[in-house]
């Protein structure tokens, strides 16, 4: 079989602490096809933060392996990642956070502007490449993180509640603007959200994760139109509403089912 995208093959992931070890993720086995958006839900810690942590290399599995376009990831290189808060530059412009991401990614300089603009552009913030950081609000912040991460051209972009701490607007607009620039399948994406119905908006397929350690319970396509539909008309869809419901009755049932015991039980 071809390599996969992304492939977790047998992972499991416990972290070591003072009070003994803490088992976080797995067994897990995942592949992740080119184009896929994929959103990862879960119980709060059952793994999906440590999931993506793998998955951008910043840990090794404590068993199994992940391997991206067959290899192990290489931090910085291959994915890009969003967190909950933007992490911008407060010393440097919209334009310049951006244009240190591209120079980091090893972007010629007489290139650097241009392709500020064309990310900028990418996620509506075309006209705010002079401003400061400072200037524009939360949910911009955020959208200029985005640009950054994509800045590398990553084959996979990683995003870890990206829009958790955004107000109930804000947070639907820019899923909608995600939901957009990804509808060609040419960004594959991995996302970790609390939220059942942007798990359902944003996804071409979401995974539900058990109580700690992280197993999956569901595995569930998305079938709903990534393109043509307004967004009012998705989430009001009878579709929209059986996945919804079946993604909410998986967590449900990954709470009730957990076999979490207390940090630091299996010394
Ligand atoms: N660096 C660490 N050291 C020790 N334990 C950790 C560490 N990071 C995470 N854990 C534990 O591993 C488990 C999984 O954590 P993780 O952050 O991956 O879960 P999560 O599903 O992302 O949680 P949440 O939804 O609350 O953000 C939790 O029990 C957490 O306390």
């Amino acid at each position: 079989m071809a390599d996969a995208l992304l492939e977790l093959a047998g992972v499991e992931h416990h972290y070591r602490t003072k009070r003994g070890t803490v088992p976080a993720l797995g067994p897990v086995d995942l592949r992740v096809e080119p184009g896929e958006f994929l959103v990862v839900v879960g119980p709060s810690g059952s793994g999906k933060s440590t999931l993506l942590r793998l998955v951008a290399g910043f840990e090794r599995p404590s068993t199994g392996a992940v391997a991206l376009d067959g290899h192990p990831p290489v931090p910085g290189r291959d994915v890009g990642v969003v967190f909950q808060q933007p992490r911008l530059f407060p010393w440097q412009t919209v334009g310049g956070n951006v244009g240190t991401a591209l120079r980091w990614a090893g972007t010629p300089k007489n290139q650097r502007a241009a392709r500020t603009r064309e990310l900028l552009g990418t996620v509506g913030l075309a006209d705010l490449g002079p401003r400061r950081t400072w200037e524009i609000s939360g949910g911009q912040q955020q959208r200029v993180a985005i640009a950054r991460a994509l800045a590398t051209r990553p084959r996979l972009l990683l995003m870890d509640e990206p829009f958790a701490a955004l107000d109930a607007m804000t947070r639907e607009r820019l899923q909608e603007d995600v939901r957009a620039f990804t509808s060609t399948g040419e960004q594959s994406v991995v996302f970790v959200t609390h939220s059942v119905d942007e798990a359902v908006f944003l996804a071409t397929r979401v995974i539900v994760l058990s109580d700690r350690p992280g197993r999956v319970t569901l595995d569930l396509p998305i079938d709903l139109p990534r393109t043509g539909a307004g967004a009012d008309e998705l989430r009001g869809s009878a579709e929209f509403a059986g996945y919804r419901g079946e993604v909410s009755a998986a967590v449900r049932a990954a709470v009730r089912t957990g076999t979490a015991q207390p940090e630091g039980a299996q010394p």
